[in-house]
Formats: structure tokens, sequence, C-alpha cells
């Protein structure tokens, strides 16, 4: 029996790799569609200052773009930000650029706030921002190389400059909070809406 009881498979309104990797080890049968939205243009806009509102909107924003264009289907949007001592990072550019978040963020704790966001028909139904408390050790400048060397471009794929799951784990001294939050998408909160409005056989 499909897990996804809808007719027609959700939307993703991600490029994210590993968003769509999350949905489909999750047994979730969806297709994925980029948003057309540019998100700088969207949070400077918005007014909005806090990490956790930057990601909601985001998250919704993507999902109604994608939504508008997609009748009838249940659409998914996502966004991540990273705070680190009020300092809102984006992904970084290049190896330059993940160098220097590295030693920003070295030494000291950062949170990543994880949105998400279900639309349908350009009317927002759930809305979700996970938080997590990321804690990295001191990182020497040999560190820094050595790991952006093992890194390669991954680096820049994401907002921290490390993926938690591969080599990234080697920055952390503690982490609190859902893995499923750290990766970029808060799954167990998007699960409980999708199964409240028994979409899910599970
Ligand atoms: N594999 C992995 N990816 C991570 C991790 N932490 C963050 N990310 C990824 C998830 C997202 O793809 C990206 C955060 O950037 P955004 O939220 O702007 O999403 P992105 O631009 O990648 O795709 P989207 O806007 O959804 O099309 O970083 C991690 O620990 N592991």
């Amino acid at each position: 029996m499909a897990i996804w009881r809808e007719s027609k498979p959700l939307i993703l309104a991600s490029q994210s790799r590993v968003r769509q990797l999350l949905l489909a080890n999750a047994g979730l049968s969806f297709e994925t569609v980029p948003a057309a939205i540019d998100e700088r243009t969207v949070q400077q806009s918005s007014g909005l200052t806090t990490a956790g509102e930057i990601a909601a909107r985001l998250a919704c924003e993507k999902a109604r773009d994608v939504s508008l264009r997609s009748p009838g289907r249940y659409v998914i949007g996502a966004d991540q930000t990273l705070e680190c001592d009020g300092c809102l990072f984006n992904k970084p550019v290049g190896r330059a650029g993940a160098a220097a978040h590295l030693r920003a963020l070295s030494g000291r704790t950062h949170l990543l706030h994880a949105g998400v966001s279900v639309v349908r028909d350009g009317k927002p139904l759930f809305e979700n921002v996970s938080v997590a408390r990321m804690t990295m050790r001191e990182l020497s400048e040999d560190t820094i190389r050595v790991y952006l060397d093992a890194a390669g471009d991954a680096a820049s794929s994401s907002v921290g400059a490390y993926q938690l799951e591969s080599l990234g784990i080697h920055l952390f001294s503690l982490i609190e909070g859902d893995h499923f939050t750290i990766l970029g998408l808060p799954l167990l909160p998007l699960l409980a809406f999708l199964r409240s409005q028994e979409l899910l056989s599970l």
C-alpha cells in the first residue's frame, strides 16, 4: 500500500538534494518543482529580521509560488536560516566564503532555524519552524583547510558550510535538536500534519 494516499503525488518546491532524499526515504511519492522566487529579494522586501520568521516566510513563498502553478496539489516548501550571535548567515559562496563562515562559527553556538510550509492552491495550510543548537569546536586554520580540502564543493551547498551526516560531524562538540531540522526539513511536524489530514496511510 502506498504511504501517500492522494491520487496525485505531493510536490516538493525545492532543489535541495537532502530534502528530496528525506521525503523519498520516508516513502512519500512526490514530484520536485523548483520555486521561481529570489530568496534575498523576498527576505529584504518582507522587512522581517528574525531567523525564524525569515525561514517561515521563505518556506511559505516557495510553496505558494509552485502551488499557484499546480492547481489542486499539496506543495511543500522549506527554508533554513543560520543565526550566530545575532548575525544571519546565508549560503557561503565558494571555498573562501565557506572558510569565512567556519572562522565566524568556530568556538561558538549557532542556531539553525528550519521552516516548512504546506500550501494548496495558494492557501497556506501548515507551517512549522524548528530550531537546533549547534556548538562548533574551536577550529584552527589548519583544520579549516583540511576540512575544506576533504569536503570540496559540498561545503558551500549548505548554509553552515557543513553536512552533519558527512564530514561536518568533525566540526562539532555539541548538537542539540532534531536531526531532520539540522538537515533542513522538520520532517516530524510535517508528517504529523499530513497524517492529521488523512493523507498518509502510516
Ligand atoms: N546534506 C545536508 N544538507 C544540509 C545540512 N544543513 C543544511 N543543509 C542544506 C539543506 C538545504 O538544501 C540548504 C539550506 O539552504 P536553503 O534552505 O536555502 O535551501 P536550498 O537553496 O538548498 O534549496 P531550496 O531553496 O529548497 O530549493 O542546506 C546538513 O547537515 N546536511
